[in-house]
């Protein structure tokens, strides 16, 4: 599975440490965020892993910035994106479950390194519940 990861110069730290733990655990990782803390603007970075997973070249995004804020309001403007901004892995399995959810968003300056990867864990290793979720799911998309 390929999961896109940006983020911008506040979710460097975070993204190398996501990035890697991807890795490990077998996932093909499609780096667009930038690598270096020199300043940058998130919604650039939030438009690049939406083409990613809505041309379908990646599975699902994952996108950080400081609090997760800016980057998640940037990406759910993109038609085809829910984006979902977790800071505990019970929110990131419901975002899955019932939403459907395809992208990712963490705040590197909100939570630490190590609730971090266990969001993106529970995040990818849960599947949506279809069902009555099917139905406001769709619905989202007509909004
Ligand atoms: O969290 C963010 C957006 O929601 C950004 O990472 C944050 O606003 C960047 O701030 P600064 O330019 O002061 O580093």
């Amino acid at each position: 599975m390929k999961i896109a990861i940006g983020n911008d110069h506040a979710g460097v730290d975070l993204k190398e440490k996501v990035a890697d733990f991807l890795k490990g655990k077998g996932y093909e990782v499609e780096n667009v965020g930038t690598d270096t803390k020199e300043s940058v603007d998130y919604p650039d970075i939030a438009r690049k892993v939406a083409k990613l997973v809505n041309d379908k070249e990646c599975e699902f995004g994952i996108v950080i910035c400081g609090t997760g804020i800016g980057i998640s309001i940037a990406a759910n403007k993109v038609p085809g994106i829910r984006c979902a901004l977790c800071h505990n892995s019970f929110t990131a399995k419901l975002s899955r479950l019932h939403n459907n959810s395809n992208v990712l968003s963490l705040g590197a300056r909100v939570i630490g390194d190590e609730l971090a990867l266990d969001i993106v864990d529970a995040y990818l290793t849960t599947d949506f519940e279809g069902g009555r979720h099917a139905r406001r799911v769709d619905k989202i998309e007509e909004c």
